[in-house]
C-alpha cells in the first residue's frame, strides 16, 4: 500500500463527497480542487460518491483518461449516474458495444444530417422568442433556455411534439439530473430518491414512444431517418435480430436527453450573462450577427452557410466553455492496477478528472481569469488534452456539432431581437452544472 497516492480516504462511503458538493454549491469547487493539488500534488486519493477514488489532473492525466481503452480504464459511472441513466447507455458501454451504439447516435449527429436541421432549429428558436420573450419586460434566462434546448432535442431528435408530454418530460429530467451527482442514499426525501422516481416516470413515457414508433414502422408511415428512436429501431442485425435492444434505446434516450439539453442551455445562459457584463464583446457579436441578419427577410430561417460566418460568436462560446465549463469533470474505473507517476491506482477504484485545472493553467492559457476569445483564433495551437469542455478521444462528445448549431442559432435571434440588462446579482453555484443562483433574470427591450 505504500505506493498509493497521498491523501486520506476519509469516512467510509461518504469520504469527501459532502465537502466537494458543498464547495460546488458555494461556487468554490475549482478552489477546492486547486487546494487539493497544492496539498497533495496532481495525483491524490479520496472517497467520492461511495467509492475509493484517485483524482488526477494536468495534460498527461487527461491524456491517460481520454485515450486508455476499456481494458485499462472502463467508463463505468458512479452508482448514482448508473442507476439513473441505466447500465446500457453509451457511457457504460465499451469496446464493440460502445462502437455499435455510438455509431447509431452519430449517424444522426454528424454534420451531413445536421445541415438539414438548421432551418428547423431556427423555427423552434423563433417560436420560442415569440412565445416567451416577445411582449415581456423581464424574463428568467436559465429556465427558458432549458425549455428551448429541451424542445429542440424533443422535436429534432425524438419527434415528440409540443404539449403536455414534453412539459412532463422537462420536469422529470430536471429532477433526474439533480440526482446524478448526489450521494446514492435511496431514502424518502433524498435528492437521489426523487431522481429515481422521476426516472421511472420518464422511462414509462419513453417506452410508450418506442411502441408508437414501432407501429409507425410496421405501418410504413415512419421514415427511418425521421428521428433517433426510429433510426435505432430500424438498425436490424441480420444474424442476431435487433442490433440495438429496447433497453439500449431507452437508456440512450435518457442519456441524450440529459446530455443534450442541460449542457447547451448553460452555455447559452452564460453567454447572455457575459454580454451584459462585457459591452465590447457584446458589440462585436452584435455586429457579426447584424451583418447576417441584413441579408435576410424578417422571419427567414438561418442556413448552414450563415453559421459558417459566425466565427467570432463561436470563439466567444469556446471561451465561455473554457471559463465556465458545464461539465465539471467525470469518472472512469480502473479495470486493473495502473501505475501512474510512480503511484498505484488500484483495480476497481474510480479515477476522477476535472476540466478546470488545465482550463485555468496560465502556462496553457495566459491570464486565465481574463475573458479573451482571441485565444481561439488558432485552435490548433492549443496543446492537446488541455481544452476539454467536450472531453477528448474515443468518447469525445458526439453532440459537439449539434450544440454548436443550437448555440449559434439561439444567439443570433437573441442579440438581433433584444437587448437586456441583468436584474439581480448574477452569482452562480454548481448543482453540478453551473447555474446562476436566481436563474438569471434580465430586463429586456425589443430592438427596433
Ligand atoms: C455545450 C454543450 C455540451 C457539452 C459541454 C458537452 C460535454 C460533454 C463531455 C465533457 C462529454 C465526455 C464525458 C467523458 O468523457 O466522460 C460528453 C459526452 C457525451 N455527450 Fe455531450 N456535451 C454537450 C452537448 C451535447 C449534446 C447536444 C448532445 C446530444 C445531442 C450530447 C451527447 C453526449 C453523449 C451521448 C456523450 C457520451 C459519449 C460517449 O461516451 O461515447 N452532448 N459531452
Amino acid at each position: 500500500t505504500e505506493n498509493l497516492p497521498p491523501g486520506s480516504l476519509g469516512i467510509p462511503f461518504f469520504g469527501q463527497s459532502l465537502s466537494l458538493l458543498q464547495a460546488m454549491r458555494a461556487n468554490t469547487a475549482e478552489k477546492w480542487i486547486e487546494q487539493r493539488v497544492q496539498k497533495y500534488g496532481t495525483i491524490s486519493k479520496l472517497t467520492l460518491f461511495g467509492k475509493s477514488t484517485v483524482f488526477i489532473c494536468g495534460q498527461a492525466a487527461n491524456k491517460l483518461v481520454f485515450t486508455s481503452d476499456g481494458n485499462i480504464l472502463s467508463n463505468q459511472q458512479t452508482q448514482s449516474i448508473r442507476m439513473i441513466l441505466g447500465d446500457r447507455n453509451l457511457l457504460e458501454l465499451s469496446g464493440p458495444d460502445h462502437k455499435r451504439v455510438r455509431e447509431a447516435l452519430i449517424s444522426f449527429l454528424k454534420p451531413e444530417p445536421l445541415k438539414l436541421y438548421v432551418g428547423k432549429m431556427s423555427e423552434e428558436v423563433m417560436l420560442h422568442m415569440d412565445t416567451h420573450w416577445k411582449g415581456k419586460e423581464e424574463v428568467k434566462v436559465l429556465p427558458l433556455m432549458k425549455t428551448l434546448t429541451f424542445n429542440i432535442i424533443c422535436s429534432l431528435l425524438f419527434g415528440v411534439e409540443r404539449g403536455i408530454r414534453r412539459e412532463k418530460l422537462v420536469n422529470w429530467f430536471q429532477e433526474m439530473i439533480e440526482g446524478m451527482w448526489a450521494i446514492p442514499m435511496n431514502m424518502p426525501f433524498t435528492t437521489y430518491n426523487r431522481s429515481l422516481r422521476a426516472n421511472k416516470r420518464a422511462q414509462i413515457l419513453i417506452k410508450e414512444l418506442i411502441s408508437e414508433k414501432k407501429s409507425e414502422i410496421e405501418q410504413n408511415t415512419g421514415d427511418s431517418y425521421q428521428d433517433l428512436i426510429t433510426s435505432m429501431l430500424s438498425k436490424h442485425d441480420k444474424q442476431n435480430g435487433e442490433a440495438i435492444s429496447e433497453k439500449e434505446i431507452i437508456h440512450n434516450v435518457l442519456l441524450v436527453m440529459t446530455a443534450g439539453h442541460d449542457t447547451s442551455s448553460i452555455l447559452i445562459t452564460f453567454m447572455v450573462r457575459l454580454f451584459a457584463n462585457e459591452p465590447s464583446i457584446y458589440k462585436a457579436v452584435l455586429q457579426e450577427q447584424e451583418d447576417i441578419a441584413k441579408s435576410k427577410q424578417s422571419g427567414e430561417s438561418l442556413t448552414w452557410d450563415d453559421l459558417g460566418k459566425m466565427k467570432y460568436t463561436w470563439r466567444v462560446a469556446l471561451e465561455t466553455l473554457r471559463m465556465y465549463p458545464p461539465v465539471f469533470g467525470g469518472f472512469r474505473t480502473a479495470v486493473k492496477d495502473i501505475e501512474y507517476n510512480g503511484y498505484l491506482i488500484p483495480k476497481g477504484w474510480q479515477v476522477f478528472w476535472v476540466t478546470s485545472m488545465t482550463h485555468n493553467d496560465d502556462k496553457v492559457f495566459p491570464e486565465p481569469f481574463k475573458f479573451d476569445p482571441s485565444r481561439f483564433e488558432n485552435q490548433a495551437a492549443i496543446p492537446p488534452y488541455c481544452f476539454i469542455p467536450f472531453g477528448a478521444g474515443s468518447r469525445i462528445c458526439p453532440g459537439y456539432e449539434f450544440a454548436k448549431i443550437e448555440t449559434l442559432v439561439t444567439m443570433h435571434y437573441l442579440v438581433t431581437r433584444f437587448t437586456w440588462e441583468l436584474c439581480a446579482d448574477n452569482n452562480f453555484c454548481r448543482v453540478p452544472m453551473p447555474v446562476p443562483t436566481k436563474g438569471l433574470p434580465v430586463k429586456i427591450t425589443p430592438r427596433k
